[in-house]
């Protein structure tokens, strides 16, 4: 512990961004297996050097296809006419997703640190089936782009600290952030990185910013047990220390944090619940593309990460009815 609180804040921001290249690795080798489409994931990570688990895996696949079901389902409600705000973005593709699929919001904004971000534009330049669907779905004035940020009509990709707010609102307002439009704000392991305070600010942030939005927030849950401890521990060897670990303890602070912090009709599940609420023919699809032996394993970890998700319906689409 004394060992963790005296690294300094740089090292361990340094800690908190590797874990964007180790989400996208795990999402590259489950893609490999066939778990689910990403063709984009291959021009901003490398391949796994070794095989990742089934339940890692799977879990990424329960993850992925959570976030995707509950932000298609705010696009639907709103028809698009909306916006959506990735909070610690890393190397996501979801916005190319949307754009084959036809789905795309008003604006998609992406935040990270900014050398995260620089890493995503040099992708993005050097890599034309990252850039043309950019280019694609631009039009008017000349796109800005430089080593920090990136604006497009559609796209939006910014370096900012999600932990300095008044610097996170200017620089999204910068970028033609409209705080009218319905939005959704997508936290995928993010939250957990920032002390409670932090993420309690944020997430008010976001509530007081929008008068029709939805927060999405996937991370651990049931840390207090002996499961979560190891968690903790494995991620401090690796010098990353999960900040947020008191408001992961259940499903009931997870909730709370966001009524807490001006939002409605919030709810969590552990993915445990999730997985079973999937679509089932899918499930069974993957389910036989590896052999799983360690079935309990997948439990754990399924009863160790959750997703939370609120709204607040100004223009009553009855966002309160997205549930899986
Ligand atoms: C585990 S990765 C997840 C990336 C992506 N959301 C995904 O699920 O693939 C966490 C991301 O959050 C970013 N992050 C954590 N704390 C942040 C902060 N205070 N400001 C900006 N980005 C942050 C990290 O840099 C990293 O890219």
């Amino acid at each position: 512990m004394a060992a963790r609180e005296s690294r300094c804040p740089d090292e361990s921001d340094e800690a908190v961004r590797a874990t964007c290249e180790d989400a996208s690795v795990c999402k590259r080798f489950a893609v490999s297996v066939g778990y689910w489409p990403d063709p984009y994931i291959q021009h901003f990570v490398r391949q796994a050097k070794e095989r990742k688990a089934p339940e890692i895996n799977r879990g990424y696949y329960a993850r992925v296809q959570a976030v995707n079901l509950l932000l298609d389902a705010f696009l639907e409600r709103t028809g698009c006419n909306c916006q959506v705000i990735s909070l610690g973005a890393g190397l996501d593709t979801t916005f190319w997703r949307l754009k084959d699929k036809n789905r795309l919001p008003r604006k998609y904004f992406e935040v990270d640190f900014p050398t995260i971000v620089a890493r995503k534009i040099h992708s993005i330049k050097s890599k034309p089936p990252l850039s043309k669907p950019i280019m694609d779905s631009h039009s008017g004035q000349s796109l800005l782009i430089n080593s920090h940020s990136l604006d497009s009509c559609r796209y939006c990709i910014v370096g900012a600290d999600l932990r300095n707010l008044p610097d996170l609102e200017e620089k999204l307002k910068k970028f033609n952030l409209e705080t009218q439009l319905p939005t959704v704000l997508v936290a995928e392991c993010v939250l957990v990185y920032m002390s409670p305070e932090q993420s309690a600010s944020l997430i008010k942030w976001a509530a007081c910013a929008f008068h029709t939005a939805m927060i999405i927030n996937y991370e651990q849950v049931n840390m207090g047990d002996r499961f979560g401890q190891i968690m903790v521990e494995n991620l401090q060897r690796r010098h990353c220390n999960l900040a947020g670990v008191e408001t992961c303890q259940s499903l009931e602070s997870q909730r709370g944090r966001l009524v807490s912090n001006g939002w409605e009709n919030a709810s969590a599940l552990d993915m445990m619940k999730v997985y079973s609420s999937l679509p089932q023919d899918d499930v069974r699809r993957i389910e036989k593309l590896e052999f799983l032996d360690e079935k309990e394993l997948l439990e754990q970890l399924l009863l160790h990460y959750c997703v939370s998700w609120a709204t607040k319906d100004g223009q009553n689409l009855g966002l309160a009815e997205i549930s899986f």
